[in-house]
């Protein structure tokens, strides 16, 4: 048997699988938590990492063969000379950067930065994060001698850190806002003018089949990637499949034979994992909008389920804008969450359950509509990440999406696309290795989800008047 490791560290853990290579069967799993907080110390990933890899290596009878990591999106990992980081690594959901955004935009256009990168910068993406960087922490900024992303990190670690060469993929490059996808290639003159004239190394960017050196044990080290670019590798998403993730961010996305490129920026143009495209529609609240609304209402996640199932669609009228952490989709990074509608009658704790699950959804509604106007076809969702779980979640989802949802089984689909990828390392070859995916399947059987979702984008229209994409709140 030849065993392979998929490792998902993503921003509230890392997950690690033992699959195997031919059958993709699971053979052991283990995940450890990382700290909370949109700034962190990469050696907390490392650290994690470590625990939960040994836990799984200690439940197997073979060596592992091949390892492939996949990471949580654009954070900023600064590396000094001497290979120790600069400072912690500024994540994905951190909102500082917000300003740079807007100026990285004002500098020349959205419409250039979508034909050149196939994104409009906003706070999640790396190159914000090197232009708050530049001028706030100059002295860091000086000090700064590689830029990696999470997974490339870990990657090199594995390899041994140090002199060892750093590795990416095109899917996770596709992510820092200085990556052409359609070229294939690090844009140099991106990265500077967003560093102060500053430019660092930056990771060697390999194919799907590529490989990134050796790790533990002499096994094979796979390019890794993303972690949305994962879930679509473990998936195997297809024509009219669209995947939505309700991790700790949501994420609304489909694979692609061409490149995509939105002005708008509602849709991020990535790359993904096979040598294809990945358009993705991202919010920074999803599962922890209802983590949040459980302990609210003094209950635990399946509490809150059994609220929400009790009330009706629309929950009385209760909309939940739930900005809790800000937003990245739509465009409003110091946002607070709202609740309207509220009166004597319809103040409940099943109304309030059901609006947190309906208000999370309708953001990832949102997304659905902007890939369908991109011209992706959507004839079933595939519904993953932790708050995919949920009963409610499940019971809702369909009549919101307004297409039959697949729920697939098991749930970690970060970690065996990364062991996906790692098996695909060491046969080559054209496509991946083929494993099966089971689901549970939930058909559109109510009709109420328009009224919710036009309740919705009510809210969002009286609340925060319509939104451009460059973060500008017009009246309207
Ligand atoms: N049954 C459930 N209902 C709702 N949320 C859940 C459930 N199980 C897990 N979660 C939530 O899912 C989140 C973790 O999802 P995950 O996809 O692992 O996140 P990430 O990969 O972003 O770290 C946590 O916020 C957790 O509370
Ligand atoms: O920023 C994005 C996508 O553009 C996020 O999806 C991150 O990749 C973090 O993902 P999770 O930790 O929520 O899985």
């Amino acid at each position: 048997m030849t065993v392979v490791l998929g490792i998902d560290s993503s921003t509230q853990s890392t997950k690690v699988l033992a699959v195997d290579a031919d059958s993709g069967r699971i053979l052991a799993d283990a995940r450890a938590a990382h700290p909370d907080g949109s700034e962190v110390d990469p050696q907390h990933w490392w650290t994690a990492c470590n625990q939960a890899m040994a836990e799984v290596t200690d439940q197997l009878d073979e060596p592992v063969a091949a390892i492939s990591v996949a990471g949580q999106q654009h954070g900023m990992v600064t590396v000094d000379a001497a290979g120790e980081p600069v400072r912690p690594a500024l994540l994905w959901n951190d909102t500082r950067s917000a300003g740079q955004a807007a100026e990285l935009v004002d500098a020349i256009g959205a419409d250039a930065w979508a034909q050149r990168t196939g994104l409009v910068p906003v706070a999640s993406f790396t190159v914000t994060k090197l232009a708050w960087l530049a001028a706030n922490e100059p002295e860091n900024a000086d000090r700064v001698d590689s830029v990696l992303l999470p997974h490339d990190w870990l990657t090199w670690k594995l390899a041994g850190g140090g002199k060892a060469e750093a590795f990416t993929d095109r899917g996770d490059a596709s992510g820092t806002g200085y990556f052409s996808g359609r070229e294939g290639r690090w844009l140099p003159d991106l990265l500077g003018e967003a560093f102060g004239g500053r430019n660092p190394r930056l990771p060697t960017v390999l194919g799907p089949t590529g490989t990134a050196g050796r790790g533990p044990g002499g096994a094979v080290l796979g390019a890794g990637t993303g972690d949305n670019m994962a879930a679509g590798l473990g998936l195997a998403a297809g024509p009219g499949d669209v995947v939505i993730s309700l991790g700790t961010s949501g994420t609304v996305f489909a694979v692609t034979e061409e490149a995509t490129q939105d002005p708008s920026g509602i849709v991020a143009g990535f790359c993904d994992a096979t040598g294809r495209f990945l358009p993705l529609v991202c919010t920074l609240n999803a599962a922890r909008v209802l983590t949040a609304a459980a302990s609210m209402l003094d209950t635990d996640l399946a509490g809150l389920d059994a609220l929400a199932l009790r009330a009706q669609p629309g929950a009385g009228g209760l909309t939940l804008l739930p900005y809790l952490d800000g937003e990245r989709t739509p465009n409003l990074p110091d946002a607070t969450g709202t609740l309207t509608g509220l009166t004597r009658h319809n103040m409940t704790p099943e109304n309030l359950a059901r609006a947190a699950v309906e208000g999370m959804l309708c953001g990832l509604a949102e997304g659905l509509v902007a890939l369908r106007e991109l011209g992706v076809a959507v004839r079933r969702v595939l519904l993953v990440g932790g708050a995919s779980r949920s009963a409610a979640v499940q019971a809702v989802a369909p009549a919101l999406f307004g297409v039959p949802v697949e729920v697939p089984e098991p749930g970690e689909y970060v970690a065996l696309g990364a062991a996906r990828q790692a098996a695909w390392a060491l046969t080559g070859g054209e496509h991946p290795p083929v494993w099966p995916v089971e689901s549970v399947r939930f058909e559109v059987e109510e009709e109420s989800g328009s009224a919710v979702w036009e309740a919705h984008a009510q809210a969002r229209r009286t609340v925060h008047g319509s939104i451009q994409s460059t973060g500008e709140v017009a009246a309207g």
